[in-house]
């Protein structure tokens, strides 16, 4: 039953709310680890052309191979939940954030060599994301501002790319 009502019935990943919910739950402990944490925001780039050329279904299709594609790329303590929407929040324990992007860089060639048939053509997926270091308690709003903005800026400067917030 709390399975049900904390997961994304369509790519079986977490939902929104259980999502923020363990996004709490890790800056809670931040202070009682030496482990660092770092956060992504993952959005499937020009998901809406695919929807358009292909159909609803084919769009859900895409949102299943991504997932089960992170699944397969990820280890058990990458906390992957959907946000909504072609939009993902990944909570990475114990990694700096060079280690996060290169386990994005990873999955992001993985879902490039996997494909989706359909009439007429083959579907390979790209995604954007924003990456934050987690390094002290903040408000859940700040986190999810910051990370969009890296991911704001990786779509305007091209997508398919991995942009880390910085404070400048
Ligand atoms: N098939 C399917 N489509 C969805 C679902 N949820 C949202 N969408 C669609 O996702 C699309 C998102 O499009 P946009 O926000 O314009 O983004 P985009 O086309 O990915 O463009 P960029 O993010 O700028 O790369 C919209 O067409 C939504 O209707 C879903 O569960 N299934």
């Amino acid at each position: 039953m709390e399975k049900i009502a904390t997961t994304d019935s369509l790519t079986r990943l977490f939902n929104r709310g259980k999502t923020i919910e363990l996004l709490e739950a890790r800056m809670n402990e931040l202070p009682h680890k030496s482990n660092k944490c770092a956060v992504a925001m993952l959005d499937i780039d020009l998901f809406k052309t695919i929807n358009d050329k292909y159909g609803h279904c084919v769009g859900d299709d895409a949102l299943k191979l991504f997932a089960a594609t992170a699944k397969q790329n990820f280890s058990a303590s990458v906390d992957m939940g959907r946000l909504g929407g072609e939009e993902f929040l990944f909570i990475f324990q114990g990694v700096d954030v060079s280690e996060t992007v290169k386990q994005l860089e990873t999955f992001s060639q993985s879902l490039k060599d996997a494909s989706i048939k359909a009439l007429g053509g083959e579907i390979k997926l790209t995604f954007s994301a924003g990456v934050l270091l987690l390094t002290e308690a903040q408000s859940i709003s700040s986190v999810l501002e910051k990370t969009d903005g890296a991911l704001y800026e990786a779509k305007e400067t091209g997508r398919d790319k991995i942009v880390v917030f910085t404070c400048l």
